[in-house]
């Protein structure tokens, strides 16, 4: 029965329309129709959201459009929340995981309080071979959001992206540590390693104000780029460390690197054969790096800038070969100049404007050119110099795990009067196995077996200067002889 009344009802309705409909043909004219419709159709699209969508595609016709990099790692780190299908990856040289978002899925992103949608597709290209890529697929990332939002999306949500997106990559990376010591090799200039070296500024046993000194110097450096494009000069810095084999330096190099999340370059100048070579090195490193010279004394006569290389070029050539045939034979003509390694530590050579770090490691300061040393050029000299008792105690705490001993008081006497490098101490604290009182006993009885040894090298010194000293007095006694028998 309720059915058929349905019905009824329906039928009524229908006929009630069709009756208003021709009251509304016949008897309002065409004109205004027309404009109730505009009115209408107007009234209905302003109350709609006004809506915008930008599409960020991964290759545009000639080049890689990186904006759909920094897009996609921006994504990747934010669509985990919420997005339901994802995908996971490992990509090369990166120590992350990473989510990627599926074809077709959305995502809801918010920036300063402003409601942003994405989406990601991939439709089947219908020209092919006309851009950069040679795949048949086109990938984009689609933006919607309301047209208000138009004027900041543009100003500050996508340099926001970019910004994030080199952080999260800077973060991502595995630092390499980069050698030219198989310069030659398979074409490349470079061989690169994952970077690992385990030192840091709480492992390495040095003065503890000239570690802060150093830590504050490195954060201003990196945090000044506007100051060194201001005042028109490169983004690097040149750090010398100084001091005796076994101090360190290397160790700093290491903590510094890692430190600052840079990668290292070890650059073998004694592998250089000229000064164009050099700057092709130089050009090819990446921003954010360290570029380390290891003992720069004995890498090349850096001595002297004026001094001219004599050799022919015929007679470099053939040394060059012969050290490529030979590689032992140190015969290598390397023509890399003083001059040269100025250019390349004033940054003149920096191709781009990222912060390098130049590091010269050296065990003879004074063996070095004055050009070399001047600020500018090595900004910090660093003087990584014997064991006194805070670098000692750094070392008894990472090697022996104790921060006191009751021989404490003891090995800062004997500090005064023996030499031991850093070095010398690790090794005795190697060998102990983690004993922390055979630890310490031995380092004592090494630093006495050094004393004792000072003390008979004196004795043998004072007895040559006093058998120097008679024979002296024997000569002159035979000359004033000689003298009266004459
Ligand atoms: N200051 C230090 N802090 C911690 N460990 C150190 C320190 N100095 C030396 N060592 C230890 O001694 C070893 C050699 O040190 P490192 O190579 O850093 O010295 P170096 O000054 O660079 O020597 P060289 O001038 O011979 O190259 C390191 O592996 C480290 O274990």
């Amino acid at each position: 029965m309720d059915f058929l009344l349905d019905w009824k009802s329906m039928g009524s309705l229908f006929a009630t329309i069709m009756f208003f409909r021709t009251i509304v043909r016949d008897f309002i004219p065409t004109e205004v129709i027309q404009a109730l419709k505009r009115f209408f159709s107007y009234f209905f699209t302003y109350l709609q959201p006004k809506m915008v969508t930008i599409l960020i595609e991964e290759f545009d016709i000639t080049y890689n459009n990186e904006l759909f990099d920094s897009v996609q790692c921006y994504l990747s780190s934010k669509c985990f929340s919420s997005a339901q299908v994802l995908k996971l990856s490992k990509p090369k040289d990166s120590k992350n995981l990473t989510f990627t978002m599926d074809t077709d899925q959305t995502f809801e992103d918010s920036f300063h309080g402003s409601k942003l949608n994405w989406s990601f597709h991939i439709v089947e290209k219908k020209t092919s071979n006309l851009g950069y890529s040679n795949s048949n697929e086109n990938r984009y990332f689609q933006l919607t959001f309301h047209t208000r939002y138009r004027e900041m999306v543009h100003s500050s949500y996508f340099p926001h992206i970019m910004k994030e997106a080199e952080i999260i990559t800077f973060k991502n990376r595995e630092r390499k540590l980069y050698s030219n010591r198989s310069l030659g090799e398979n074409g490349r200039l470079w061989s690169s390693v994952p970077f690992t070296h385990p030192s840091t500024f709480d492992t390495v046993a040095m003065d503890p104000f000239l570690k802060n000194e150093i830590k504050d110097d490195l954060m201003k450096f990196v945090n000044r780029r506007d100051f060194y494009t201001r005042v028109g000069r490169a983004w690097k810095r040149g750090y010398l460390l100084y001091g005796p084999p076994g101090t360190g330096k290397t160790s700093l190099i290491a903590s510094i690197a890692n430190f600052l999340e840079f990668d290292i370059y070890d650059l073998e100048l004694t592998a250089v054969s000229s000064n164009s070579q050099l700057r092709k090195l130089l050009i090819s490193t990446t921003s954010k790096s360290v570029i380390v010279v290891e003992d720069i004394d004995c890498s090349l006569d850096l001595s002297n800038r004026n001094k001219k290389k004599e050799m022919n070029p015929d007679d470099v050539e053939k040394m060059n070969i012969n050290k490529f045939m030979n590689p032992g034979h140190s015969s290598f003509a390397s023509t890399v100049s003083l001059s040269g390694v100025l250019n390349f530590v004033d940054g003149l050579w920096s191709s781009c404007g990222g912060e390098r770090l130049i590091i010269f490691t050296t065990n003879h300061k004074e063996k070095l050119d004055a050009a070399l040393l001047r600020s500018g050029r090595m900004d910090k000299h660093i003087n990584l110099s014997f064991c006194d008792i805070e670098s000692f105690k750094i070392l008894a705490r990472n090697y022996l795990e104790i921060e006191e001993h009751e021989i404490m008081k003891e090995v800062e006497e004997m500090l005064g009067l023996v030499k031991m490098t850093p070095a010398d101490v690790a090794e005795v604290f190697m060998s102990c196995e983690e004993d922390a009182d055979m630890g310490m006993k031995n380092v004592v009885e090494e630093m006495k077996k050094r004393l004792g040894s000072m003390t008979e090298e004196k004795e043998e010194m004072k007895k040559h200067v006093e058998e120097d000293l008679i024979i002296e007095e024997n000569f002159e006694k035979e000359e004033e002889k000689m003298d009266r028998a004459s």
